[in-house]
């Protein structure tokens, strides 16, 4: 299948539709956390891993926190408002400079691990454009 990485201007914040419910009840919420730990794995060893905790057990906390949200926005336990409070999004990534090309590494990563993930490609089209839709709304500083 195709993955597309849709033009993101800063600024802009395109409609965003959930992922399908089914993804998490494909995957369980220990699919649904490993898909999230790989791609931080990514991330990790990636051009934007400044972006990222230094410590390991900052970034373990990092795949807790994003996992936690994922399982939630998919139709699961509010694991994020119990452990986090309100998603806002936006004002949590507004510490960090996004850019563009940030935002494609990003995606970029999560392309290899839903590239080799086991699941339907409907279920993966679904939850692809969440993210790539999503990632847009982040981007908050242009590329100089
Ligand atoms: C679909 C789009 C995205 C979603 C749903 C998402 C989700 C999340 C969540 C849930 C957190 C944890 C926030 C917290 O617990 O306070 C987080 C943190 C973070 N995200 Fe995103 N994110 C998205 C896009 C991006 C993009 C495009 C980047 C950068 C290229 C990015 C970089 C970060 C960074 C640097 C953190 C802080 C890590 C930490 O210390 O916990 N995110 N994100």
């Amino acid at each position: 299948m195709q993955f597309n990485i849709s033009q993101g201007l800063v600024g802009t914040r395109p409609p965003v539709v959930k992922p399908d419910p089914k993804v998490l009840q494909f995957l369980g919420e220990e699919g649904m956390r490993k898909l999230i730990s790989d791609h931080y794995d990514l991330l990790r060893v990636s051009n934007i891993k400044g972006l990222f905790p230094p410590s390991q057990e900052g970034f373990e906390m990092a795949k807790q926190h994003s996992a936690d949200f994922f399982i939630q926005i998919c139709g699961g336990p509010d694991y994020f408002n119990k452990n986090r409070g309100a998603p806002m999004m936006v004002g949590r990534h507004a510490d960090f400079k996004i850019t563009p090309e940030a935002r494609k590494i990003w995606l970029e990563s999560y392309i290899i691990v839903l590239e080799k993930l086991d699941m339907p490609d409907d279920l993966k089209q679904s939850f692809w454009n969440y993210l790539d839709i999503f990632s847009i709304w982040m981007i908050n500083t242009q590329e100089n």
